[in-house]
């Protein structure tokens, strides 16, 4: 034993009991900076932690091109952190999109409108840290490219170069033409968005689906036109009927990417969350999400558990602990004994 916890042993127990000053060997400790480096061990959400490799060529504008032309569907998925991505560019999803439902799905807010800049910076930077394979997509936040193509040029600059993020998304179809223009001239790829725009929701009359009459088809199909046109690589059409989003697709020579607008589209998205099933009983989910999975159950059931475990004291178990061998720890409890012994005598000696 240290004499300077000898010490400690001395000084303290005089007032108080003494193993409550005993250091422990909590995360505060500074012996835990004393470790050799090959004993530091990361979390396995880290990057460096020892999730399976992932081998699979990086998913460039040009995969998604050649995807298009051979025929075959295109996946994206929303991932809003560095474990939904994680698990996502894994899975092999072709595009990863760190969509403004994030607003909602991660930050707990009532609608995309309310959602800024600094925080879709935040979670893409942490997305583009998750995906190797995948194509990047970020949404722009509502108030960050409707003023001028200048203003969304310099929004799509700092997603590229702060958030990490290899494209943009932006909603908006003839009236945005002149934008996505600007912006994929200065060389940054533009995902158009159109149908059900989430951040018009108030100018749509709520989230309503889009393209249901002639006249609404045939603006649909306009506004797609237009944003192919001024270059985007592909198009997102949010709840449209099928047999509009088929004929748009067969009409257009870009991908489109339906979200509620059927099996005709080039490609599909979802919300992530939306379709693992990771939200309490109860939540209204759009028609269109199909869920495969039911993650909120299965959490719920674990914490449960954990927590009955914990009150009954059945968790922790023998195999969740350290081993220590046995004579040495009946020799720290005999010095602690012995010193505490010292330490009686020492004080009777001084009264
Ligand atoms: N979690 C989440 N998932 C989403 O897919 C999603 C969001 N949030 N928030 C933004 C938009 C809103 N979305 C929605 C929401 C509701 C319908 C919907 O189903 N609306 C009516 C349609 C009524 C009509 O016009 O016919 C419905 O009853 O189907 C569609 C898309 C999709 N987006
Ligand atoms: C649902 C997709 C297309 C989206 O825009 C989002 O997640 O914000």
């Amino acid at each position: 034993m240290s004499r300077a916890l000898l010490n400690t042993l001395r000084t303290t127990s005089r007032c108080t009991p003494i193993l409550r000053h005993v250091p422990s060997s909590s995360s505060s400790s500074p012996s835990r900076i004393l470790l050799p480096a090959a004993q530091v061990r990361w979390s396995s959400h880290s990057p460096l932690g020892s999730a399976p490799v992932n081998v699979r060529k990086p998913v460039t504008i040009n995969t998604i091109q050649s995807l298009y032309r051979k025929n075959e569907p295109i996946t994206m998925i929303t991932a809003h952190d560095f474990p939904s991505a994680h698990v996502a560019d894994h899975a092999g999803m072709d595009m990863i999109l760190v969509g403004d439902s994030l607003a909602m799905v991660a930050l707990g807010m009532e609608d995309t409108s309310e959602v800024l800049m600094e925080e879709m910076l935040l979670h893409c930077k942490s997305v583009a840290r998750a995906t190797k394979g995948a194509f990047t997509v970020g949404d722009l936040p509502m108030g960050t490219y409707e003023i001028s193509p200048a203003q969304a040029l310099e929004s799509a600059i700092r997603m590229i170069k702060v958030g990490r993020v290899k494209s943009v998304k932006l909603e908006g179809g003839k009236e945005m033409a002149s934008t996505i223009e600007k912006v994929t001239g200065a060389g940054i790829p533009v995902l158009a968005h159109i149908g059900l725009t989430p951040q018009r929701q108030n100018a749509l009359g709520g989230f309503r689906v889009q393209g249901k009459s002639t006249s609404s088809a045939l603006k649909l199909l306009e506004d797609a036109f237009a944003v192919q046109e001024a270059g985007a690589f592909a198009v997102v059409l949010e709840a449209v009927p099928a047999e509009v989003a088929a004929l748009v697709t067969k009409e257009l020579n870009i991908p489109t990417i339906g979200i509620g607008a059927g099996n005709g589209c080039s490609g599909q998205v979802l919300v992530q969350v939306d379709m693992l099933g990771n939200f309490p009983p109860g939540r209204f989910l759009p028609k269109f999400v199909k869920q495969y999975g039911n993650v909120w159950d299965e959490t719920y059931r674990a914490l449960s558990q954990y927590k009955n475990e914990v009150k009954s004291r059945e968790y922790p178990a023998p195999e969740h602990t350290y081993p220590m061998p046995k004579e040495a720890f009946a020799d720290f409890e005999k010095t602690i004994e012995e010193e505490k012994e010292k330490v009686r005598l020492q004080n009777f000696d001084l009264l």
